[in-house]
């Protein structure tokens, strides 16, 4: 995809941004290691088995002949049925939903939190779309329960899209992870003495993705209490497995990798199992130049301060490397002087998943002294690029996109006049001020942010809210292309109300125009 896209861009950060400098820790920290489990200290019980457990169990509702169901966070509103038992998804989706934002709901973050889980512990690659829409209400009950027959778990695999064979294999990749407990399933796993609640695992490596669940099966040393449990009617992987003559499962006892690739083309698909009317994005893949978090600042004194950062993804630290960002004025024109220095230190180095040697390098915006370029107002921007030279003697590379550049609107912007009061008597007052160009004749300026909900029934979901600005006719800088634009927030709303996602946005004619998100109002300066 063409930076910027709001949408695509944070979905990018999240899958990409996991370690390191900039890493978004929600998914991968907690996941490291794959043992870690958040919610108590039952023994063989992780986050990684239970986010895996989660993402099948909310989408194990979808029926193919009616496009009903699917991986659409309707797990939120299901807990309390038999076919859900345990505490997984209570405690996978109290950590899943920390990070919702308008661009990623509950079943994205269920989906990423499984693909994560899968690729940091050892699995296949598992390609990753966005887009899933959150369900306001359950869906029709349908998830396999192990004391079901075989008949019935055929039936309810081939309702949600999965063969007979795929079946089989994607029951065993899942139940590469984790077991069962004994408090959810007390008729299937006994409580030792002295224990309150024990969890036998499906296989000897339930934190890890590998084939020991097949090895183990096919040679008859598995501990699975859905294979070898005392109570044969709760057995149901032993019947699965079974159901063809032990054929699949012995391929993938034979080969760690089939069953790895095997694994990566279903675990894509139950991910990608939607109601039929959600439409996904396109795989996200990793920009190899990623800006990120640019923004205008307009300062009042003929001049704009353009700040940000950008990541070079798969490239490794280098002295003799030297970057430039360049930059096309308001009427597209280039110049000498519309360029400046990238800068970047030691700690500016993140890591994907477990890519062995991979890293990625970030660099700022301008000199590191300041970490901003200053741009000529009246000249403005329209898209910027950079070039680097490695200093190897390849000469100078060009990353602009495919010649497209990095496009960036200079209408609207926030003012380094935005304030806040602190005084001993009078309680604080914020002052986001909005440079709006004087070209622009926008009939509404606004702020538009990120608020994080609960309904009724426990489920969250993110909404987004906006205050408006009014002109400030009178606080226009003389000689300056830009008009002010103004709106008041008591000083308590910049940590309760503005804290996530934050833009300003513009409607101008049918058009709307807006700033990336961004988080300032940590650092306004004092009135
Ligand atoms: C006939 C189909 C299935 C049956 C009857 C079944 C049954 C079970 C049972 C009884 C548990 C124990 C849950 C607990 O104690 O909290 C479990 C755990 C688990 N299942 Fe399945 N399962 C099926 C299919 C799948 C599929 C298709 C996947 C994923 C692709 C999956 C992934 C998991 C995982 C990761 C766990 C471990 C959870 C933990 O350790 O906390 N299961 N399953």
């Amino acid at each position: 995809y063409t930076w910027p896209n709001p949408q695509l861009d944070e979905l990018e950060s999240l899958v990409y941004d996991q370690h390191g400098f900039n890493s978004r820790g929600i998914l991968a920290g907690a996941l490291d290691p794959c043992s870690r489990f958040n919610f108590g200290d039952t023994v063989n019980r992780s986050n990684v088995a239970d986010w895996i457990r989660t993402a099948y169990h909310d989408m194990a509702t979808h029926n193919v002949a009616d496009g009903t169901g699917g991986l659409d966070a309707s797990i939120q509103y299901e807990q309390d049925r038999a076919e859900n038992a345990g505490n997984g998804f209570f405690n996978s989706l109290r950590h899943l939903t920390l990070g919702i934002t308008r661009y990623a709901g509950v079943a994205d973050f269920i989906a990423l939190g499984a693909k994560t889980a899968i690729e940091q512990c050892g699995g296949p690659k598992v390609p990753f779309r966005g887009g899933r829409v959150d369900a306001k209400v359950p869906n029709s009950p349908g998830v396999p329960e192990p004391q079901q027959d075989l008949e019935s778990h055929i039936a309810a695999f081939a309702r949600q899209g999965f063969t007979q064979t795929e079946m089989i294999s994607l029951i065993a990749c899942g139940h590469s992870f984790g077991g069962v407990q004994h408090s959810a399933f007390p008729d299937t796993v006994p409580l030792p003495d002295g224990v309150d609640d024990v969890s036998q695992t499906f296989d000897s490596t339930p934190f890890n993705f590998d084939n020991a669940i097949a090895f183990e099966y096919v040679h008859g040393t598995t501990n699975n209490p859905l294979v070898v449990g005392h109570n044969d009617t709760t057995n149901s992987d032993k019947r699965i497995f079974g159901s063809d003559g032990n054929a699949t499962m012995a391929s993938f006892a034979a080969s760690p990798d089939l069953f790895k690739s095997t694994c990566g083309t279903l675990f894509a698909r139950m991910l990608d199992t939607v109601p039929k009317e959600v439409q996904l994005t396109e795989v996200i893949e990793p920009l190899p130049v990623k800006p990120q978090s640019v923004l205008l600042t307009y300062m009042g004194d003929g001049t704009l301060h353009l700040s940000g950062q950008v990541r070079f993804w798969d490239t490794a630290e280098s002295s003799s490397r030297s970057a430039k960002i360049v930059w096309a004025d308001r009427a597209g024109q280039t110049n000498s002087s519309y360029a400046d220095v990238l800068s970047t230190n030691a700690n500016m180095v993140a890591f994907a998943l477990n890519d062995g040697n991979f890293s990625s390098v970030w660099y700022n915006i301008g000199p590191a002294a300041t970490n901003f370029s200053i741009l000529d107002e009246s000249a403005g921007i329209s898209k910027f690029w950079f070039e680097v030279d490695e200093g190897d003697g390849s000469g100078v590379r060009t990353e602009d996109q495919d010649g497209v550049g990095f496009a960036l609107q200079d209408a609207l912007m926030l003012a380094d006049s935005s304030c806040q009061t602190t005084s001993a008597t009078l309680s604080s007052i914020a002052t986001i001020d909005i440079a709006v160009r004087a070209d622009v004749s926008p009939s509404r300026v606004y702020l538009e942010y990120d608020l994080f909900n609960t309904d009724s029934s426990g489920g969250s979901f993110n909404s987004v809210n906006t205050t408006d600005a009014q002109p400030a006719t009178g606080r226009k800088v003389a000689a300056s292309g830009y008009n002010i634009w103004t709106v008041q927030f008591p000083g308590s709303a910049l940590a309760t109300s503005l804290p996530r996602t934050v833009n300003i946005a513009a409607n101008v004619g049918d058009a709307k125009i807006a700033t990336a998100s961004f988080t300032p109002f940590t650092r306004l300066k004092q009135c």
